[in-house]
């Protein structure tokens, strides 16, 4: 498999105009693979969005090395632009169009043929709606007119900024099909979110990003796996001996509720079933309680150190942003349209 984006010490400093300089992003890494659905998971404010607003060249990276499709960004990103679809910023649609002349325009503008506007329109599910204007469009439906216009110039790599926010649950499915579509027809997804269940659900690999670092990447399965705690739920009629006999064995029971005993630390069944089967205490019940992406998430972020303030310091206001949004006059970047303002 070739690698697709590949970050390698990316940092970031914002500088504001109040608050001094802060640190968005600090020395994190991360490598996409050709055909991957990559989830790119962080709490808000961990640098997600920074992330991929320096690999789509919006943002200036202080230093780092980035690469998308081979090409170094910034400075090459011209030689591969017509390969890549990205939704960074929400898009603003005329709500007087219909889907079908937006995209037709969009196309138009692009030097796309204009008979891609159909075939997308069918891949993100809007063809019935596409002479409806837009401002009667749902959300869910406007994400998905986002998504077909970056779909137009038929791209290798999409790049998706939490393609679920504000959305209802029904509009959350239809982004999931749409991704999981998306993604059997052969196009690399990269998505961010904050919602771990949501990338659970889609990805297949994914990179866990807290306050600017990098605390976990790879299979899901396999990050899974990594904090699996190898526990137990155990129903015996007498947990009180049961307790004892699993203790005396040297296993932990964590937890003892009713006839319920939490056992942890154990990567096999039988070490429990056959130490209280061997004293006659017959197992009811046995169940592993298995890691979900929502328990690692937090155990690796929570643990996380807030990146190094240029002034040596780690305060936590740097990365305490709970909508991630900057409230305070901004020299380098205007995150309400997205521009590039040189520092
Ligand atoms: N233009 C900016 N000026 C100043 N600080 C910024 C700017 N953009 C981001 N930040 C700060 O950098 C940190 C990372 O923000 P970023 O938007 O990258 O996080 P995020 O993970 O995308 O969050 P969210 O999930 O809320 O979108 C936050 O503390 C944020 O306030």
């Amino acid at each position: 498999m070739s690698a697709v984006i590949e970050i390698t010490g990316l940092r970031k400093t914002f500088r504001t105009l109040r608050r001094g300089s802060r640190v968005a992003v600090d020395g994190f890494d991360m490598v996409v693979e050709a055909g991957q659905v990559h989830g790119f998971l962080g709490p808000n404010g961990s640098g997600k969005t920074t992330t991929l607003r320096a690999l789509l060249g919006l943002v200036n990276a202080d230093a780092g090395e980035l690469r998308v499709l081979g090409a170094s960004a910034p400075e090459q990103l011209g030689r591969v632009a017509g390969r890549v679809g990205a939704i960074v910023e929400s898009p603003q649609f005329f709500g007087n169009f219909t889907g079908h002349r937006t995209l037709r325009l969009l196309a138009v503008a692009g030097g796309v043929p204009t008979s891609r506007v159909d075939e997308v329109l069918d891949q993100v599910g809007l063809r019935d709606r596409s002479e409806d204007r837009v401002k009667g469009y749902s959300l869910g439906m406007k994400q998905r007119l986002a998504v077909a216009s970056a779909l137009l110039k038929n791209p290798e790599l999409l790049i998706l900024d939490e393609p679920a926010n504000g959305l209802d649950p029904a509009g959350i499915r239809e982004m999931r099909d749409l991704m999981r579509t998306l993604a059997e027809s052969g196009v690399t997804v990269l998505v961010s979110s904050h919602l771990l269940a949501e990338i659970q659900l889609i990805c297949d690999h994914v990179t866990i990003i807290a306050r600017g670092r990098r605390v976990a990447a790879g299979r899901v399965d396999d990050v899974l796996a990594g904090h699996d705690p190898h526990e137990w739920r155990v129903r015996v009629a007498e947990p009180e001996r049961g307790a004892e006999l699993l203790r005396a064995a040297g296993l932990t029971v964590t937890g003892h509720l009713d006839d319920v005993l939490m056992v942890g630390g154990v990567p096999e069944s039988e070490l429990i079933s056959s130490t209280l089967g061997g004293q006659g205490l017959w197992v009811r019940e046995l169940t592993p309680i298995r890691p979900d992406l929502e328990s690692v998430f937090l155990e690796l972020t929570a643990g996380a150190a807030p990146p190094r303030q240029p002034d040596g310091t780690t305060p936590d206001d740097a990365i305490s942003d709970e909508t991630g949004s900057a409230a305070e006059p901004l020299i380098e970047l205007d995150r309400t349209d997205g521009r590039r303002v040189d520092a």
